[in-house]
Parts: C-alpha cells; sequence; structure tokens
C-alpha cells in the first residue's frame, strides 16, 4: 500500500496512485496508435523508459497537490489512467483527462472513472469548475464527458505531439450544478411545485445552523462531502429541519450526528438569519452562535472540518446564501 493517495472505488474499478511496478502494463497499453493519436501530450511510439518516468512525475504531483493522474484498476489489472490538473493562471479550476486501453473499450470504464475522479475533486479540493478537451473527430471522448453531466464550452485548438500537429479540440465543462449526481443517478430532488392552492411558506426550505466558536474565538465550518448537492463548500454545521421540529430541536439532533457533541438549547444563541433561493425553492436558515458543549468536536460522517479565525472566513467558498452572514459574524467576533 503507498500512503499517498487514498483510492477511490467506482463500481467495480478502483482508482489509484500509479506504482513503479505499473510501468510495464502501462507501456503496453498505451503504446497503441489508436490511443497515442487521441491524446494531446503522448508521444508514438511511446519509450518504455518514459513509462516509468511518467510514473515517477504523477507521484510528485500527487503528493505536491498540482495534479492526481491515478491508475484505473479492475481487479489487478491496469485498464487505463484518469488524471485531474490544477489550472495554474486560474485558481479553482482544473483540467481532466482520461484513456482506457483500447482490448477494454465499450465498456462503460471511461464515465465511470473520469465521473468519480471529476465527483471527488469537487467536494475534495478548491475547485468550482472542471473542463475537459477532447479531439473534434473523438466521439466516443464527448459522449462520455456528457453522460458523465459535462456541458459544451466551445471549440479551441491543441498541439497533439504523435501527430505532430495542431488540431480542432471541443471544450466541455461543469461545476458542482453538473457534476451533484453520481453518474445515471438522477440530480438531487426535484422542488415541489408550489400551486395557487400550496399553504403559505410551502416553497420555504427550512434550515437551522449553528456558527460553534471555540475559545480562541475559531468559528467551525464543515465541508460537503462528495455525493451531495454543493460538495466541496465548507458551510455552518447543522441541517433541515424534520417535520414537527423547531429549529433548536433540528441543530440538537443534527450537531449530535454530524459532530458527536451534546448541545443544550440554552446554549443556542440566535443571531442571524439567511434567506436565499436554492434548487428551485427558498431557504431560510437561521444562524445561531454556539460557546458551550459537550464532548469532543469529530467529523462523523467523514467530513473535513476546519476551525478558522474570522478573518479567514473569506478564504473558504461557501453557499452563495452565507456570504451575508460571514460579514455579519467577522464584524461581530
Ligand atoms: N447546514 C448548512 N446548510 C446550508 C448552509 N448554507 C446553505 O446554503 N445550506 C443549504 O441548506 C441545505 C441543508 O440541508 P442538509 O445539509 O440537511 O441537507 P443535505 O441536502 O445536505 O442532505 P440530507 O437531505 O441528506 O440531510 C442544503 O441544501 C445546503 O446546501 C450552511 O451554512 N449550513
Amino acid at each position: 500500500m503507498d500512503g499517498i493517495f487514498a483510492p477511490l472505488r467506482a463500481g467495480a474499478l478502483t482508482l489509484r496512485a500509479l506504482r513503479p511496478e505499473d510501468a510495464a502494463q502501462l507501456h503496453r497499453l498505451v503504446n497503441d496508435w489508436e490511443v497515442a493519436r487521441m491524446l494531446a501530450r503522448v508521444p508514438f511510439p511511446y519509450p518504455r523508459e518514459l513509462a516509468d518516468e511518467w510514473i515517477a512525475s504523477t507521484r510528485a504531483q500527487i503528493e505536491a497537490g498540482t495534479a492526481w493522474h491515478l491508475a484505473i484498476m479492475r481487479e489487478d489489472a491496469l485498464v487505463g489512467c484518469v488524471g485531474l490538473t490544477t489550472t495554474r493562471d486560474a485558481p479553482r479550476h482544473a483540467e481532466l483527462g482520461y484513456w482506457v486501453g483500447r482490448r477494454h473499450w465499450g465498456q462503460g470504464i471511461g464515465p465511470e472513472a473520469a465521473g468519480r475522479l471529476a465527483r471527488w475533486a469537487l467536494a475534495n479540493l478548491d475547485l468550482d469548475v472542471i473542463h475537459a478537451s477532447v479531439l473534434e473527430e473523438n466521439k466516443r471522448s464527448a459522449a462520455v464527458l456528457a453522460r458523465i453531466g459535462f456541458v459544451p464550452d466551445g471549440m479551441a485548438e491543441q498541439d497533439f505531439t504523435a501527430r505532430n500537429a495542431r488540431l480542432p479540440v471541443r471544450r466541455f465543462r461543469a461545476g458542482r450544478a453538473e457534476l451533484s449526481a453520481p453518474a445515471g443517478q438522477p440530480a438531487p430532488e426535484a422542488a415541489p411545485q408550489a400551486g395557487p392552492a400550496a399553504a403559505p411558506g410551502a416553497n420555504l426550505l427550512l434550515v437551522a445552523a449553528c456558527a460553534l466558536i471555540d475559545s480562541d474565538g475559531r468559528v467551525l465550518l464543515a465541508r460537503r462531502p462528495e455525493g451531495k448537492p454543493m460538495a466541496g463548500l465548507w458551510e455552518f454545521p447543522g441541517g433541515k429541519l424534520a417535520p414537527g421540529e423547531t429549529p433548536e430541536e433540528a441543530l440538537i439532533r443534527e450537531l449530535k450526528e454530524e459532530l458527536g457533541i451534546d448541545v443544550s438549547a440554552a446554549c443556542l444563541a440566535p443571531f442571524a438569519f439567511a434567506s436565499h433561493p436554492l434548487e428551485g425553492r427558498h431557504l431560510l436558515m437561521p444562524l445561531y452562535l454556539c460557546r458551550r458543549w459537550a464532548g469532543t468536536v469529530e467529523g462523523r460522517e467523514g467530513q473535513a472540518l476546519a476551525w478558522v479565525r474570522p478573518g479567514k472566513l473569506g478564504d473558504y467558498a461557501m453557499p452563495p446564501a452565507d456570504k451575508p452572514l460571514v460579514a455579519l459574524l467577522r464584524d461581530f467576533l
């Protein structure tokens, strides 16, 4: 096992860091004109030593946090590679690419692997947009991107090493709105239609949230995990009100479930509220402050947590509804 990257499961596939011993298999798959001719930076013929060098460079990039090129494994066999590279001159943007060995084509490996890496990246890296380019003639790859949720983003040109030519490429892009549901699953629940007969407030989404403040005056933010709408954004812990619950009851329950702490209603001080359109509904979210709780704060649902100084809250990407709350908190604390 190597500790530089925790492998990702994608159906029957595993995406893991490339290892030196993958070089021979990788070389066999990529040293194929049908594969190399579609890839911008792959030479043909592909020298065997290049596989060693490239694998070493991918491991250095993962450690530096600049790119994640991963082996697509099915059982013990390497079947292709999928990669995501951060864009140096555009913060919060990255570029996705992948290839699958010819003998493994037509088995749904591309969408499964590329979709998983793209969703993981939006949830775990500081990104908002993922781009991808495919050679204009590469209809198969364009279809894979569309299936994952990528949308067309115009045309461009790129140098293709194996062809020794500059060729037209189709650009694609996807953000949280496009990638929030795993491939093949429906997008987040549709908003109920509030017709003329609907009860007042029927379109409201009631969410209670809490700014936990520690003894150093730092505020707790939690990162929305992969698979949820807006994955990767930071938010105040909390959640939707269950039927019949008060905001305080909902928060006490959510803070126990999400963070493993016990909070009493007397320690929840109402502070401000957010009122914002959200996915066809209208979010109404009271924000409480809490400085006293019992137990140790831990991410019970695998979510990343950060204790943030008020002056640094602006460095964390949060849902649009939270922006005014952050400004108020900064002034208050
Ligand atoms: N907890 C919390 N939710 C927020 C914040 N800002 C904001 O827009 N929201 C939105 O309010 C809703 C919170 O609901 P939730 O967290 O219980 O629900 P969920 O969709 O994540 O999952 P669930 O339905 O499985 O419980 C989400 O749509 C979330 O994006 C915030 O600061 N804290």
